[in-house]
């Protein structure tokens, strides 16, 4: 089954959210606008239909953006939820066919009210485009002048990963620049640390081996966790674990990881459309790549040397 949803986006940022009505599949759920594509539509003629149809508005169908695609499972029920963004519309958004409808901040909603399917769709609202990965020899100052030197100019997601330091260490560097992270709105997220993630009341992002050994997603929805991905079966067991996102790497050739085969874009296309959540492509690639990432389905770009622009 082929659903297709629409994000409305405001001038001032905000998203419009509809609670799916009594007697319907995930009723009393928030989801996004849309519904399943008649025999002979598109996504995106079926999209400019539904929305007409429950919100009573018209859309120009070639404004729509391509956000996510998710293929999701429920019980027997299998579908592809492919989200676009709407920018662009006439009328006034009314509640023809929802419950309720609402406007509100991505970074507000509660994850845990929505459609479980829509929750790679809010995930990749709320996620940057940018996810660099701290110097892997920085020392313990050079780390934490990395983190606010990476804030500063602008950038909202970052990952601390110190492998030569103790954990006692890392998690101090964390302590220490967690109130500016806080204070711009910014999310840090600690490499594989756990526990350290917990204590501090931050982010953690998991190794591949520390994926076969969790049964639940370590962290509340509140607190960002993100792993590290390979391959399909990885990324498939990233989405069960109902993390928030997915690094998936090699891209190309890299001087950190010289004997990995690169996937190539062609083949992380394929899979980042494939998988169920946001996915940064990693692996020899900077800020620049942007673009290619997400021509290829991919939610950005991570990197660690790529974001380097000054030397430490
Ligand atoms: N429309 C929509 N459906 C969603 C979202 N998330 C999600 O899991 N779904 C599921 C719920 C349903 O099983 C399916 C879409 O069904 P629907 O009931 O909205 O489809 P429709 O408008 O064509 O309705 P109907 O003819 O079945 O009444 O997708 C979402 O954000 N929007």
């Amino acid at each position: 089954m082929h659903v297709v949803a629409g994000v409305l986006v405001d001038d001032s940022g905000r998203i419009l959210i509809a609670q799916r009505p009594a007697g319907k599949h995930l009723a009393g759920m928030w989801e996004f606008p849309g519904g399943k594509l008649e025999p002979g539509e598109t996504a995106v003629t079926a999209l400019a239909r539904e929305l007409d149809e429950e919100l009573g508005i018209a859309v120009d169908p070639a404004s729509f953006e391509a956000l996510i695609r998710v293929p999701w499972r429920y019980g027997e029920r299998d579908m592809l939820l492919e989200a676009l963004v709407v920018r662009a519309w006439t009328g006034e958004p009314a509640a023809l066919d929802a419950a309720a409808i609402a406007w509100h901040a991505p970074a507000s909603i509660d994850p845990g009210l929505l459609a479980p399917a829509d929750r790679p769709i809010l995930a990749a609202l709320r996620l940057p485009w940018h996810y660099p990965i701290s110097p892997a020899d920085a020392s313990p100052e050079e780390a934490a002048a990395w983190v606010l030197a990476a804030l500063a100019r602008g950038e909202r997601l970052l990952q601390l990963r110190l492998p030569g330091l103790p954990k006692e260490t890392v998690r101090a560097v964390a302590a220490q620049v967690l109130p500016e992270v806080g204070r711009v709105g910014a999310r840090l997220l600690l490499s594989r640390d756990i526990e350290g993630a917990l204590a501090l009341g931050m982010g953690v992002h998991l190794s591949s081996a520390q994926l076969g050994e969790l049964a639940a997603r370590p962290l509340p929805l509140s607190l960002a966790v993100g792993a590290s991905c390979h391959d399909a079966r990885e990324l498939e067991r990233t989405s069960r674990l109902g993390c928030d996102f997915a690094t998936l790497s090699p891209v190309v050739a890299t001087a950190s990881h010289p004997d990995a085969e690169p996937l190539g874009w062609p083949r992380f296309g394929r899979m980042a459309e494939a998988a169920s959540l946001p996915v940064y492509a990693l692996g020899g690639l900077g800020p620049g790549d942007v673009a290619e990432a997400r021509l290829h389905a991919g939610q950005g770009v991570s990197a660690i040397r790529g974001f380097v622009q000054e030397p430490l």
